[in-house]
């Protein structure tokens, strides 16, 4: 076959095949190996495994070949409960046992926060989900373009093919009762589209929550965390496993409780640190960007009949011009940005303010990485890290980190 015109014929040809070992794997689920010391990625080949491939690209420091045979399978290797694992960008850890899975997310979450932020602390194992599939309460298919006839994928993006959409009547990591409901919604949307959705896409909700599968994501809903019930829109960012979710939380509570008599909550929504953690705290502040998130933060207290707790509509770096009567000695702060990480502002505010204990809570140890790093060179240090599997079978990691003021 002719190579593609912008392929680079150094060190491979294209279409070369090579028997190769593979060493580890990358934090988005792609096996490395090296030939004469040169990196090569390999898809959905494990650590261990002795394997033959084919380079499809050089870049200027490392190829990337499709995994062609596995010649001797690593004992972790089991088999994907997806017919679509390899070819569906969601899943890229189904081939991998889970306490292999979680092992791996162990090692990433230690290698992120080295090389990044230069941090050598012990990474807890990773706490794995009481469920390995049949747990996300949240999925968000999508189509590209709406076609009379119906012949038109709607699922998630392809592996490798960023751009185009793979057709998924079922997702084995969603929940059943979301598996019950797509290929209704899926029957509904190809003889009718949303409106105005013809020609550009759309992206398609299903959320289960007490009320059931809720596909509009404007409907408030209600979920239940350990003894709380939360409300908030289901198109809005609410963690979707359940399953581990009441552990998650209450870990975090721990986690915050040193002691002290007040509590912020940054990048708060609709208050899951906050109202689990309320009972430890005399009082507790919240604060969040998004205005709606913040009023159902304020319903969700009175729903639980919390009267500590207080949310505020802004950055999260305004909330330390607001909390003058908090001392920083006396108060814990827990953060759970977006995955860009915390604002410098926002950190260097932070540890003006001092508080005595920091629990950040990250689903990107990479940015992470850089913030702890600051938080470290600002008289904090580390206590405890532990990851939690709140996403099986796929490369995230929600990660932990616990800081004391020195
Ligand atoms: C990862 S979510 C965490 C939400 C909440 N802690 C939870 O577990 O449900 C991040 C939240 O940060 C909010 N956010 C993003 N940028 C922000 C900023 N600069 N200041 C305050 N909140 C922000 C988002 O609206 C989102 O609700």
């Amino acid at each position: 076959m002719d190579a593609p015109k912008n392929f680079i014929p150094e060190p491979f040809e294209y279409h070369q095949e090579l028997e190769l070992s593979v060493e580890s794997l990358t934090n988005l689920g792609v096996g490395v190996a090296r030939q004469d010391g040169w990196v090569i990625m390999i898809p959905f080949s494990l650590p261990g495994e002795k394997i033959r491939a084919r380079v499809f690209r050089n870049r200027p420091n490392f190829s990337e070949a499709d995994l062609i045979e596995v010649l001797e399978a690593s004992p972790n290797r089991v088999d994907p409960k997806c017919p679509l694992f390899g070819s569906c960008g969601g899943c890229q850890y189904q081939q991998l046992s889970y306490p292999a899975q979680l092992e791996w997310k162990q090692a990433q979450v230690r290698d992120a926060l080295e090389r990044i932020g230069g941090i050598e602390n012990e990474v807890l194992m990773p706490i794995g989900s009481p469920k390995e599939y049949g747990y996300r309460s949240k999925i968000t298919p999508h189509y590209q373009r709406w076609r009379d006839d119906g012949d038109f994928p709607i699922g998630f993006l392809r592996v490798a093919q960023r751009q185009r959409i793979i057709d998924v009547p079922q997702c084995p990591i969603a929940t059943p009762a979301i598996n019950e409901t797509l290929p209704e919604l899926r029957a509904q949307v190809k003889k009718t589209p949303p409106k105005g959705k013809k020609k550009k896409g759309a992206t398609l909700l299903l959320r289960e929550t007490m009320e059931g599968v809720i596909t509009d994501a404007k409907a408030l809903v209600t979920e239940r965390v350990g003894n709380r019930v939360f409300q908030f829109k289901a198109g809005e960012f609410f963690q979707n496993n359940p399953f581990i979710l009441p552990t998650f939380a209450n870990y975090v509570t721990e986690q915050a409780s040193d002691g002290s008599r007040y509590l912020i909550d940054a990048y708060c929504g609709a208050g899951l640190f906050s109202l689990t953690a309320a009972d430890r705290f005399e009082k507790v502040i919240g604060i969040e960007v998004s205005a709606a998130a913040v009023t159902l933060a304020d319903s969700n207290a009175a729903l639980n009949s919390i009267r500590n707790a207080e949310f505020r509509n802004g950055e999260a770096e305004a909330i330390f011009a607001e909390v003058a009567e908090f001392p920083g000695a006396e108060t814990s702060v827990v953060i759970d940005p977006p995955r860009r990480g915390c604002d410098e502002a926002f950190l260097r505010q932070l540890s003006d303010f001092a508080p005595s204990r920091i629990v950040y809570v990250s689903c990107d140890p990479s940015t992470q990485a850089r913030d702890l790093k600051i938080l470290e060179e600002s008289g904090y240090e580390i206590l405890e890290i532990q990851p939690f599997d709140l996403f099986p079978q796929t490369r995230h990691i929600e990660n932990v980190v616990t800081l004391q003021r020195q």
